[in-house]
């Protein structure tokens, strides 16, 4: 029903715009009110008292749980055991956190075999002292806790920007668990297999759990060839909005949506799985991208058998507020790992020079501008490291894993397709569609677009009161530019004076090729500026490649239904 009565107002001209035009995006106040309240918003803001009580129920809840004295502690199952770990380790409930540690203690004493946690702290890149210095106030982890039911690396490395995180909550809350086309067994589904394009074996692990827990088949998860032919028949999608989304054609979408097609998607289906794979696929570039370790729980995340003496196991199992989880460390600043801080120095007031200089702008010519557009896109940035196979559990479910994002530096003459953000824009045509087919999305993504593009402390690396604007902008139109999308009334030529070529490695890796991201190449650019302000690149990162991917495969509908 809903695909005919779209087919038959295709056009543009009569559906609501989306309300906040692209020029003004970088310049706007984020606006986090929520127009879609979800679990998150609703947490928030709840008063005191209210958040009293709650808090109250879920630590009596979570004690009871704890309390296996009852089943012997001697008979604690792995899975127990893991989520003990976990709980002891990242649990902003004082009392969760040190029952935890204290269940896990006695049950050492009495024999049980206690996994070691092979990592400390949320990310490889971010020392974990410089998370809880640079992060959020306890509150928004204890929100986020609350809302969750746990609180993961994922969660703990996006708060260090609360107003994104809260809007984060609820877009996902909405894709994965709220009313919408999709059974939520496939969201999950749909989220792990997209997250397997790009090996991300964290995001696979973390939501096979949810998969499992929303009453997903196992079998499913031994690889794709247990999964209805329907799910199947995603794969190239999948593939190409990974890889290379500008080759997506109207002839994609008809093969899923026509009537004769034998597992037949409709278009608000669609959407919803579309939105759901290109939200994986560009988490999976925050994943790498903040070179995040894996879960206690998760394959690589503990071991069983260690030389560790065993007293290291239980110093480690601690929560995060607590001194022994602290790695060592000096500075907050990332330049401090390399000891050229002066260098560092000099760089950023270079950096703000130029972003001054840049307001006295020059007129181009339209060519000029093009070919300015092109010299970026095909700047040859190598981005070459390539990783070892990645587990079984990520190899089952993709198909065609050599398949990856096509370099416009290595196509020589050969004209490489090019989206111009006047002809197809979020703004007037892709907000538009996805407002028909899943109205509270399209809100909630406009939202989270506005947030990330507004995101500002007005902060650089030591200087504070700083326009971060064209800064901001340039890293946006370059990740775009990867992808092949240009903004006539843009100077690329900006992007080539503000970030320097060790940052556009890094973007051009973690939006491209995420997979191959490098402790070095995390630390070799803007070594003077936090690491939550190379979060906040990352949060742009994520956007503007979520966005890029909607557009493409958006405009292949439009194509479609017209
Ligand atoms: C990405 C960063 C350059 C952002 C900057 N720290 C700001 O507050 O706007």
């Amino acid at each position: 029903m809903e695909d005919t009565a779209l087919q038959s107002g295709s056009t543009n001209s009569d559906v609501p715009k989306c309300p906040h035009p692209q020029p003004d995006v970088f310049e706007s106040e984020p606006d986090v009110g929520v127009s879609n309240p979800t679990r998150f918003s609703r947490l928030c803001s709840r008063d005191q008292a209210e958040r009293a009580e709650a808090l109250e129920v879920l630590t009596q809840s979570v004690m009871t749980r704890l309390d296996l004295d009852r089943h012997g502690l001697a008979q604690l199952d792995v899975h127990t055991l893991l989520q003990l770990m976990r709980l002891s380790q990242s649990c902003p409930l004082p009392e969760v956190c040190e029952r935890a540690a204290e269940l896990l203690r006695t049950a050492q004493e009495r024999g049980v075999v206690i996994p070691h946690v092979l990592t400390t702290g949320p990310s490889a890149f971010i020392p974990a002292q410089t998370i809880l210095e640079e992060g959020p106030d306890h509150e928004v982890l204890m929100e986020a806790f609350l809302s969750l039911g746990r609180l993961d690396h994922f969660t703990m490395v996006i708060a260090l920007h609360p107003d994104y995180l809260n809007c984060f909550l609820n877009t996902q809350d909405a894709l994965l668990e709220l009313d919408g086309p999709l059974p939520r067994p496939w969201r999950y589904y749909i989220v792990v297999m997209a997250a397997a394009r790009h090996q991300c074996s964290y995001l696979v692990q973390q939501y096979s759990a949810g998969f499992l827990e929303v009453g997903g088949e196992e079998n499913w998860l031994r690889g794709l060839q247990h999964t209805p032919p329907k799910i199947r028949s995603l794969q190239t999608l999948n593939k190409l909005m990974a890889h290379r989304p500008w080759l997506i054609t109207q002839q994609h979408i008809q093969e899923l949506v026509c009537p004769g097609a034998d597992a037949r998607w409709s278009l608000a289906e669609l959407i919803h799985a579309i939105v759901l794979m290109a939200h994986s696929h560009s988490l999976s570039s925050f994943v790498w991208g903040c070179g995040l370790h894996p879960e206690p729980e998760h394959l690589g995340g503990h071991i069983f058998h260690s030389t560790l003496p065993s007293n290291q196991v239980l110093e480690n199992a601690c929560c995060p507020h607590c001194p022994s989880n602290h790695q060592p460390r000096s500075h907050s600043s990332p330049a401090s790992e390399d000891g050229k801080l002066e260098d560092g120095v000099m760089e950023v007031e270079v950096l703000m020079k130029r972003m001054v200089e840049l307001q006295r702008q020059e007129e181009w010519s339209q060519e000029e501008m093009i070919t300015r557009f092109e010299r970026e896109r095909r700047e040859v940035i190598p981005t070459a490291v390539v990783r070892g196979a990645p587990p079984d559990l990520v190899l089952r479910l993709v198909e065609d894993p050599d398949y990856s994002y096509e370099d416009f530096s290595v196509r020589g003459e050969q004209a490489p397709p090019t989206m111009r953000a006047q002809d197809y824009s979020w703004e007037d045509h892709g907000f538009s569609l996805m407002n028909r087919l899943l109205p509270d999305m399209s809100q909630l993504l406009e939202e989270k677009f506005q947030v990330a593009c507004a995101l500002t402390y007005n902060r650089m690396a030591m200087h504070e009161n700083v326009d971060t604007r064209t800064l901001r902008k340039a890293l946006w139109n370059y990740i775009h530019c990867l992808y092949g999308i240009r903004y006539d009334d843009y100077d690329y030529g900006e992007v080539n004076v503000l970030l320097e070529r060790e940052l556009k490695v890094y973007v051009k890796t973690v939006a491209c090729h995420p997979e191959q991201t490098t402790v070095s190449i995390y630390s070799a650019f803007w070594r003077h500026f936090r690491h939550s302000e190379k979060v906040h690149v990352n949060l742009l990162l994520m956007e503007a490649r979520l966005q890029a991917a909607l557009l493409y495969a958006l405009r292949a509908i439009t194509n479609y239904m017209t």
